[in-house]
Order: structure tokens, then sequence, then C-alpha cells
């Protein structure tokens, strides 16, 4: 599978930590990241994240396009729930077009280790 990576800045530290405690999950799987959070989980953990634009520059918009030509299968996405984004459409974007295509999404830790969990139950996530 092809799973996206994403988080804002103050979600990084989680996003890291998280994507360490799955690493062996994630790391079957092919992962593509924004620019600063695939940058961080490449540095940081044992990882190998391809890094598309950094989100605030169309990092977002660059998912969402892999997810309409079905090249991304999941979107995890650790949002910052109490700051407010300058690229806020972007974001809006990526959320409804995983809507539009159906692609399971988690927008925060919690959901994001019942979607990767709900992944590997459907024997999809690990090889
Ligand atoms: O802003 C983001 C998602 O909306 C994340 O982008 P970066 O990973 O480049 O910081």
């Amino acid at each position: 599978m092809r799973i996206a990576l994403i988080a804002h800045d103050d979600e990084k530290p989680s996003m890291v930590e998280w994507a360490k405690e799955h690493e062996s999950i994630l790391a079957a799987n092919d992962l593509i990241g924004t620019g600063t959070t695939g940058g961080r989980l490449n540095d940081e953990t044992g990882l190998s994240v391809t890094r598309l634009e950094s989100g605030p520059l169309g990092g977002d918009l660059m998912i969402g396009a892999e997810i309409v030509t079905g090249d991304c299968d999941a979107v995890i996405f650790f949002r910052d729930p109490m700051t407010a984004q300058p690229h806020e459409p972007d974001i809006s974007a990526l959320l409804r077009i995983c809507d539009v295509r159906g692609v399971p999404l988690a927008t925060n830790r919690a959901s994001a280790t019942a979607l990767l969990t709900g992944l590997v139950d459907a024997g999809s996530a690990e090889s």
C-alpha cells in the first residue's frame, strides 16, 4: 500500500513517536509525506519516506492528486486543531477528496493507530 504521512508543526513530535511505535508495519509499505514531515521521519526514524512539497507549498494537493489517480491508498494526517493554517483551503481539499474517493483517512494519533491496525487485519498493510 502507498500511505501518506502528514503532520502540522505542533504534531510532528507526536508523528515521529507514533511512527517509531509502528515502524515495522509502516516499513512494509510505500510511504510518502509532505516535505517537512517526511524529512523528520527520514531523519528521526528508520523509515524511508518519499518527500513531496511542503504542505503550505502544495504538498497536501500533491497527495490529493495521487488520491485522484488511485496511487495513494491511505492518509494519516496529524492535524493541529488549535492553530489556523495559511493553506487551510488545501487541507480542506485533501480531506474532501479522501471522502470523494473513499480513501481511509486518520486525523489524529488514536485514529491513525486504529486505521493501521485495521489495514493489518485486512491483510493489506504488511507483507
Ligand atoms: O502543512 C502541512 C500539512 O497541511 C504539513 O507540511 P510539512 O510536512 O511540509 O510541514
